[in-house]
C-alpha cells in the first residue's frame, strides 16, 4: 500500500525563484531563507502561503521499556501528556511562543487517561510489546495508527493549520527509531544507537543489543514501512509517519524535529513517495543517529541548538526562522514597488 502525493508545483517554484530576484536586496543574499521560500511555493502551489502553525503531538508507549533502555519508568509517558495538557512542557511554552494550538493525541498510552483535553485514540491499550519477545504490533494496529495520523493532519487543517510541527512522547522510543534506521541503512545497530535521555554505558550496550535482537528475530522487510512499524514498533512513530503524509497530501509543509520525527519521516518515505519534498528539518539533535537519519533524508537543519528532547521542541523554535523565509516572500517590496535603480 503506498500513499499518492503530488509531486511539488514545480512551475511555482520557478516562478518563485524570479521573483525573489526582484525583492530588494542582492541576488541570493538571503541565502537559506530563499530556498525555504521556494519549497514553500512549490509545497502550497502559490507565492502568497498562509503559515498558520499547528502543533501535534503523538504518545504511546513501549513493550521495549522492560529491558531497561532508558533513565526513565513507562509511567512518565502519561504524566507528560498530562503536563502537556497543562501547559507546562517545553513544547507547551514554546508553542505558545509561536501562538500554535497544541493537540496531544493518545495512541497507546499505557494508562487510562480521561482527560477531555486528550485526544484518545488508542490502538492498543498498553503499547507495543517488547519486540525482543513478540513483534510490537500487527499489521492492522500499524494501518490504524499511520490512519490516525493522517486524520489528526488532515482535522489540525480543518481548523485551520497551514504548518504543521509534528512531535512526540513515549518513554523509550529512540530504541525502536534506533532498530528502525538501523534496518533501512542496513547498518550496525552500535553505529545509530545513542543516549535518548542519557543511559548508563550498560544501558547503552543492552539498547544495542535489543536492536540487534529485535531484528535477527523478525527480520522485517526495509523496504516497507509497515513491516517495519510491526517488527519493533512504535504507535507514535506510526501515527507521526501518518501525520506527515497527511500534511504534504493537503500541500502543507511540515517541520521534523529529531531522531524520533526524523526517523518517522524515514518511514514516511517508504510509504508515500515524494512525502519528503514537503519537509523541512527543523533542527540537528544530539541523539547520535539524528544526523544519520537526516542524510539518508538529504535534509539540512535549520538550526543546531544542542536539543535532545523531541515533543516537537525543535520545530516550535525553528517555526520563526520559516516565518521569516514566508514574509521575505510575501511581504518585502520588489525594486520596482520601491523605485530602486537595482537588479
Ligand atoms: C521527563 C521527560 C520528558 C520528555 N519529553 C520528551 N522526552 C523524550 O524522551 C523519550 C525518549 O528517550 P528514551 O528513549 O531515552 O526514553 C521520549 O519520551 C521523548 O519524547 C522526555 C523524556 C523524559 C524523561
Ligand atoms: O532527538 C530527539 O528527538 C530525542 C533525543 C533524545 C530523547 N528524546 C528525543
Amino acid at each position: 500500500m503506498t500513499y499518492i502525493i503530488t509531486p511539488l508545483h514545480h512551475n511555482v517554484m520557478n516562478e518563485a525563484a524570479l521573483y525573489i530576484d526582484t525583492l530588494t536586496k542582492p541576488k541570493g543574499s538571503l541565502g537559506r531563507l530563499e530556498e525555504l521560500a521556494i519549497q514553500l511555493a512549490g509545497i502550497t502551489g502559490t507565492l502568497k502561503p498562509d503559515l498558520s502553525p499547528a502543533t501535534l503531538v503523538f504518545a504511546a508507549d513501549h513493550g521495549i521499556t522492560e529491558e531497561n533502555v532508558s533513565t526513565a519508568t513507562k509511567e512518565v509517558t502519561a504524566q507528560m501528556v498530562i503536563n502537556m495538557l497543562n501547559g507546562g512542557a517545553a513544547i507547551s511554552v514554546f508553542s505558545k511562543c509561536i501562538a500554535a494550538p497544541i493537540t496531544v493525541i493518545d495512541v497507546g498510552v499505557d494508562a487510562l487517561l480521561n482527560d477531555p483535553r486528550l485526544v484518545s485514540k488508542k490502538v492498543r491499550p498498553h503499547g507495543t510489546a517488547n519486540f525482543t519477545k513478540e513483534r510490537a504490533m500487527t499489521l492492522e494496529e500499524a494501518k490504524q495508527a499511520v490512519e490516525i495520523g493522517i486524520t489528526s493532519a488532515k482535522d489540525a487543517i480543518t481548523k485551520g493549520a497551514r504548518c504543521l510541527i509534528i512531535g512526540e512522547v513515549g518513554i523509550s522510543n529512540t530504541t525502536p527509531s534506533s532498530a528502525i534506521l538501523a534496518s533501512i541503512l542496513n547498518i550496525d545497530p552500535a553505529t545509530v544507537v545513542g543516549r535518548g535521555t542519557g543511559i548508563t554505558n550498560t544501558q547503552l550496550k543492552r539498547k544495542i543489543n535489543v536492536c540487534k535482537e529485535g531484528l535477527a528475530l523478525h527480520k522485517p522487510n526495509n523496504e516497507n514501512g509497515f513491516d517495519l512499524l510491526c517488527a519493533v514498533g512504535g504507535l507514535e512513530i506510526a501515527a507521526m509517519a501518518g501525520a506527515i503524509i497527511g500534511g504534504a497530501q493537503s500541500n502543507i509543509p511540515v517541520l521534523l524535529d529529531g531522531f524520533i520525527c526524523t526517523v518517522a519521516a524515514c518511514i514516511a518515505e517508504l510509504l508515500a513517495p515524494n512525502v519528503n519534498d514537503y519537509t523541512i528539518l527543523s533542527h540537528q539533535s544530539v541523539e547520535i543517529g539524528h544526523k544519520i537519519a537526516a542524510d539518508h533524508l538529504r535534509k539540512q537543519p535549520l538550526v543546531e541548538l544542542q536539543l535532545c528532547l523531541g515533543e516537537g521542541t525543535g520545530s516550535a523554535i525553528a517555526y520563526p526562522i520559516l516565518k521569516a523565509a514566508h514574509a521575505m516572500l510575501t511581504t518585502m517590496a520588489t525594486f520596482s514597488t520601491a523605485a530602486i535603480n537595482y537588479e
